[in-house]
């Protein structure tokens, strides 16, 4: 196991790039630390599997560094950098037995058959395969061909690190939060450095510890569920995390905070005094759904609003109003009673309410 350090990595595939978005991955500088259960999350094509595949050395990046506690590894083949890759597809082969799929990477780094043995019943035993041990892997279903395809990756104690390739993609949907489950399991039993690559929020938060979101080829934030659901630090975290995502309005710099249409949001002090500062007409406010309060009376502070639209979800319902010209949701509970087209009075929580400048959150200096 290792610490993985990303080090002014960007790649483009093309051989004369022309500007940024030639480029699969811009700038990048991550730490991947021992032992974490990570996942990287991000829309298709942000780049996901070009950082994998550089890590595990199937791509050489372009610029930039890949270091393995510490030491350079860009030049070691992927053999030599000893990283187990879990890709989307299953990758075992089909003439052999299960058990001899499991033992094929322990025999390969000659480990001795006794131990390979009690190795590969111990994998089996926790991918619940063990009935499947002795039959060809031909014979099997997609889900367990998956499995199989898993615990291959897992058999090995001496892997730098495990990175799956959306794994989950072939299987059962039932299945599927089941041996995600799993991996979690075996990742606090074996203490493995993971990186597990989706698309999927909710696959992303039940796996791991701290989740990294990828766009346009950069991460642009890596915490934890909750620090990305209450501060998202770009607008995409914002809008690709909860559902719904935030609600994002462009506003203007107007007295005490920002405008939009005849709407006049105040903001804290600190954050008029960086809107003094700064040049930048690319500004936004952002309010999760979840965070907007809506009463039937206006009070100070309160902004009039329409309701457009109710969808009840069961336990509880998404409401979509129009502030001005700008539509918002906003989560209310089952009991919400007001009907399409009645007023309604909005207000947002200082604390809740996120300024975006150039998509990035502004922050409050110490
Ligand atoms: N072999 C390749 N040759 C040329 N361009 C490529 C190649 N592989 C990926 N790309 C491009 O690089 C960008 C990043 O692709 P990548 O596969 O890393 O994204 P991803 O986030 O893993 O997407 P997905 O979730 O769809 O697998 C995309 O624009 C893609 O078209």
């Amino acid at each position: 196991m290792a610490e993985i350090q990303l080090k002014s990595l960007a790649h483009s595939y093309s051989d004369m790039p022309e500007g940024p978005d030639d480029y699969a991955i811009r700038q990048l500088d991550h730490v991947w630390h021992k032992g974490g259960a990570y996942a990287l999350l991000g829309p298709s094509g942000c780049g996901k599997s070009t950082m994998l595949n550089i890590i595990s050395g199937l791509v050489q990046p372009s610029e930039g560094e890949v270091l393995f506690d510490g030491k350079r590894v860009n030049e070691l083949s992927p053999r030599d950098r000893n990283i187990a890759q879990v890709f989307q597809f299953p990758v075992i082969y089909d003439s052999m037995t299960v058990y001899d799929n499991l033992a094929f990477p322990l025999k390969n780094n000659k480990v001795p058959a006794s131990k390979i043995k009690a190795r590969v019943h111990e994998i089996a035993e926790v991918l619940e395969i063990q009935d499947k041990l002795y039959k060809k892997a031909k014979n099997l279903t997609a889900d367990e061909k998956q499995k199989v395809s898993m615990g291959r990756g897992l058999v090995r104690e001496d892997v730098t690190a495990i990175l799956f390739d959306e794994p989950l993609t072939v299987i059962d949907p039932q299945l599927k939060w089941k041996l995600r489950r799993k991996l979690k399991q075996i990742h606090e039993q074996f203490d493995i450095t993971m990186v597990y690559v989706t698309h999927d929020q909710l696959e992303a938060s039940t796996f791991a510890d701290k989740i990294a979101v990828m766009y346009g080829g950069q991460i642009v934030q890596f915490g934890t569920p909750t620090e990305l659901f209450e501060q998202p630090n770009h607008t995409f975290v914002g809008f690709f995390i909860g559902s719904p995502g935030m609600n994002l309005i462009e506003v203007q710099r107007c007295a005490r905070g920002v405008c939009f249409g005849n709407t006049n949001v105040s903001l804290e002090p600190w954050q008029v005094d960086v809107l003094q500062r700064t040049r930048s007409t690319n500004i936004k406010i952002g309010i999760r759904p979840e965070f907007v309060e809506v009463s039937s009376v206006a009070s100070d502070d309160t902004f009039e609003a329409e309701v457009m639209d109710v969808e009840d979800l069961g336990t509880y319902k998404i409401v979509t109003v129009q502030l001005d010209h700008e539509k918002m949701k906003v989560r209310e509970s089952e009991d919400f009673a007001a009907s399409i087209g009645s007023r309604v009075y909005l207000s947002f929580p200082k604390q809740w309410l996120k300024l975006y400048m150039d998509e990035f959150l502004v922050q409050e200096q110490d």
